[in-house]
C-alpha cells in the first residue's frame, strides 16, 4: 500500500506524455477572481455549496442548491436524468461558473472555483465519458495525473539532469503504487485504449487518485459495467477512501451500488435537492419515489434512472 507522504513530482518521458500533460495543464495560480475569506464561526472542513444556480438559456440547470460534505465521507448525488447532478459537479470543479451562489473548498469560499488550481486545492476528479489517453500506457495515464507537480524545467528533462530523473523515478514509483492498490499492476504497459472498458474505468480512477486528492469527485465511475465490475469498483472506492481519508463525491445511476457505497445521498429534480440522507431516509422518501417512477410534474415525459 502506497504511504501517505508522498512529494507529487513528474517528469514527462515521452513526446505524448509531454502533450498529455500540456493537456491536462500545470496549474500556474492564475488569478482566482471573487475568492474570499469564510466567517470564523463557519466549518473549514470538507466541502459546501450554497445557494447555487444555474440556467442555460432558460432551461434551469441547478436552482438554489445547499450541499455540504463531510471529510472523509462517501457523498453520492443522483437524480433523474437531465436533474442537474453533471452540472453540479462542473460547478464544484470549476467547469461551470454558477450564476448564484458560492463553493467552499476547505477553508476558502469560492464564486467560481478556479479550474487551474483544483489539482493543488487537493480537488481531482474523473469524467462521464472517458477520458483517458488511449494511445499511451496505462502507467503514463496515471503518471500524467501528477501533471501539475512537475518542478524540474523541460530542458532538464531533455537533458536528462538530476533533478528530472529524480522526478521520473519518484512519479513512476507511485504510479506503480496506485496500479498495485487498484490492482492494475499486470496491465500498466498496455495501451490504455486495449483495455476493456470497466478496466478503463478503473485506470481513470487510478489517475485521479494518484495524486492522494481531498477530495475526489467521480462523475459515473461504474458507467457502462457489469455487475461483477461495478461491485469491483464500489470495493476500490471505499478502499481508496479508507487509505487516503479522500472525500468522495459521485454520481451514479445504480441504485444499488450507491445505497451500498454511500454514507449520505443527496436527490436533485428538475435541479433542485428534494431530499438528502442516509441510504435508508432516502429510500423511504415519498418525494424520492416519485421522482423515481417518474411522476413528473405536467405529465411531462421522462427516462427514469
Ligand atoms: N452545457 C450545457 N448547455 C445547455 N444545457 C445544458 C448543459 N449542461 C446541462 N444542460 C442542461 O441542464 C440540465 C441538467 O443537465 P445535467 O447534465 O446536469 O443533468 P444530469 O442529472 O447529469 O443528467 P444525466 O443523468 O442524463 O447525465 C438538462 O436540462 C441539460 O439539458
Amino acid at each position: 500500500m502506497p504511504a501517505a507522504s508522498y512529494s507529487f513530482d513528474v517528469v514527462a518521458t515521452s513526446a505524448a506524455l509531454q502533450d498529455a500533460v500540456e493537456k491536462i495543464g500545470r496549474g500556474s495560480s492564475p488569478p482566482v477572481d471573487e475568492k474570499s475569506v469564510l466567517n470564523a464561526s463557519e466549518d473549514t472542513s470538507g466541502l459546501a455549496l450554497h445557494g447555487i444556480s444555474l440556467s442555460f438559456g432558460g432551461v434551469a440547470a441547478l436552482v438554489d442548491v445547499d450541499l455540504s460534505v463531510k471529510p472523509g465521507e462517501i457523498r453520492a448525488i443522483i437524480g433523474p436524468n437531465g436533474a442537474g447532478k453533471s452540472s453540479l459537479i462542473n460547478v464544484i470543479s470549476g467547469v461551470y461558473r454558477s450564476d448564484r451562489g458560492h463553493v467552499r473548498i476547505g477553508s476558502t469560499s469560492y464564486r467560481h472555483v478556479p479550474t487551474e488550481r483544483l489539482a493543488s486545492l487537493g480537488v481531482s476528479r474523473t469524467f462521464q465519458n472517458l477520458a483517458l489517453f488511449k494511445g499511451l500506457s496505462v502507467i503514463d495515464n496515471v503518471v500524467a495525473g501528477l501533471a501539475h507537480r512537475v518542478r524540474s524545467t523541460f530542458a532538464e528533462q531533455v537533458l536528462g539532469l538530476a533533478r528530472a530523473r529524480r522526478e521520473e523515478a519518484d512519479t513512476r514509483e507511485r504510479a506503480i503504487r496506485i496500479l498495485e492498490f487498484l490492482h492494475l499492476d499486470h496491465v500498466g504497459d498496455r495501451l490504455a485504449g486495449t483495455l476493456p472498458y470497466g478496466l478503463q474505468k478503473r485506470v481513470e480512477l487510478a489517475r485521479a487518485l494518484v495524486a492522494q486528492p481531498k477530495i475526489l469527485l467521480l462523475d459515473e465511475p461504474m458507467a457502462g459495467m457489469t455487475a461483477t465490475e461495478k461491485n469491483d469498483m464500489a470495493d476500490f472506492i471505499r478502499a481508496a477512501r479508507d487509505q487516503y481519508q479522500t472525500t468522495v463525491i459521485l454520481i451514479e445511476h445504480d441504485i444499488g451500488v450507491v445505497m451500498q457505497l454511500s454514507d449520505r445521498i443527496a436527490v436533485l429534480d428538475y435541479g433542485r435537492k428534494i431530499a438528502d440522507g442516509t441510504p435508508d431516509e432516502i429510500r423511504t422518501d415519498q418525494r424520492v419515489i416519485d421522482a423515481y417512477l417518474g411522476v413528473a410534474p405536467e405529465n411531462e415525459d421522462r427516462e427514469g434512472i
